[in-house]
């Protein structure tokens, strides 16, 4: 089947400058062509064009909410859009606050998909709670429909409506979690594997469980987005908020290669590269061409044996 990449060279969400440098840094170390290599059909629908808006105050601590909330209705509509054309479709970050338009997006076309959120971080923090503002820390809090009376008229935002249910989400590779997250997540009693839970299960046993907490009622579409910061620092330097002790290249592996295997991925988001940041160029280079080995997983023929 055919599988659609599009490029969100966005950094608003946050305050460091490099991330929407994101989608050509993961395009030049060859993701187009690794992707046609493995039969796939692939339509690059380029990158999005975001506009800076001139008046955008603060909303509380937090910068930029209206630049960051169009840019995210402007995804939601692209999203939409290619899945609603059959493809699969592989997001570039750009920073994480565009899970929103992305998960929103595809939750137009599939509003039974359940999202597997891979990250260092919970992003899960309201306004209220956030410890910096930065709205790529407060991404789920926008999805949740159990966090609606919690969460302020943010502007910006008043083209969605929350739509996801806590039961519906599963985080892997929880290591930097704020006090308010963990309260929230413990409230919503969200399913998560922190980087403890998979020193203790391991990582076969973590997606045993995700897999049957999120498919086992019934089959349905998958969202994955894969915040490159939960890879360990030694293996995505390249990032604005690196956090020791992340998954190994080959639990990053298998967590992509059992999310391909259920054959219900629908939408991935590849987020929080940075190339200008924390790496020398050869580093730069190995982070891509994992995060493609990661992204695409082995060649599937090897599966075939
Ligand atoms: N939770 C943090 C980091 C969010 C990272 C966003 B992601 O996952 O998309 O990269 C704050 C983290 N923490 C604050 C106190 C000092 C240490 C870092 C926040 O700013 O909300
Ligand atoms: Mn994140
Ligand atoms: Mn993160
Ligand atoms: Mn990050």
């Amino acid at each position: 089947h055919s599988v659609a990449v599009l490029g969100a060279p966005f950094s608003k969400g946050q305050k460091r400058r490099g991330v929407e440098h994101g989608p050509k840094a993961i395009r030049d170390a060859g993701l187009v062509e690794r992707l046609s290599n493995l039969d796939y059909a692939v339509h690059d629908f380029g990158d999005l064009t975001f506009k800076h808006l001139e008046k955008d105050e603060h909303f509380m601590h937090v910068p930029f909410p209206r630049t960051v909330g169009r840019a995210n209705q402007l995804l939601s509509g692209a999203v939409s859009g290619a899945v609603g054309a059959g493809h699969t479709c592989i997001m570039l970050g750009g920073d994480h606050s565009l899970a929103i338009g992305s998960v929103e997006g595809h939750a137009q076309q599939c509003p039974d998909l359940c999202l597997i959120w891979v990250d260092a971080h919970a992003d899960i923090n309201t306004p209220l709670t956030s410890p910096s503002g930065n709205l790529h820390g407060q991404s789920v809090a926008f999805l949740l429909k159990d966090l609606q009376n919690k969460m302020p008229e943010v502007p910006g935002f008043s083209w969605m409506k929350p739509f996801l249910s806590a039961r519906d989400l599963v985080y892997i590779g929880l290591r930097d979690v704020d006090p308010g997250e963990h309260i929230i997540l413990k409230t919503l009693g969200i399913q998560y594997f922190s980087m403890r839970d998979i020193d203790r299960m391991g990582i076969q046993r973590v997606m045993e469980v995700t897999l049957d907490h999120l498919l086992a009622r019934k089959q349905r579409p998958i969202h994955l987005s894969f915040d490159i910061d939960a890879f360990d620092p030694s293996l995505a330097p390249a990032t604005g908020t690196p956090v020791n002790g992340g998954l190994t290249y080959r639990e990053g592996i298998y967590v992509t290669e059992e999310i391909h295997n259920t054959g219900l991925l629908s939408v991935m988001d590849v987020v929080e590269v940075n190339p200008t940041l924390g790496a020398t160029p050869e580093a730069v280079d190995s982070d891509f061409s994992n995060i493609q080995h990661i992204v695409i997983g082995p060649d599937t023929r090897e599966h075939q044996k």
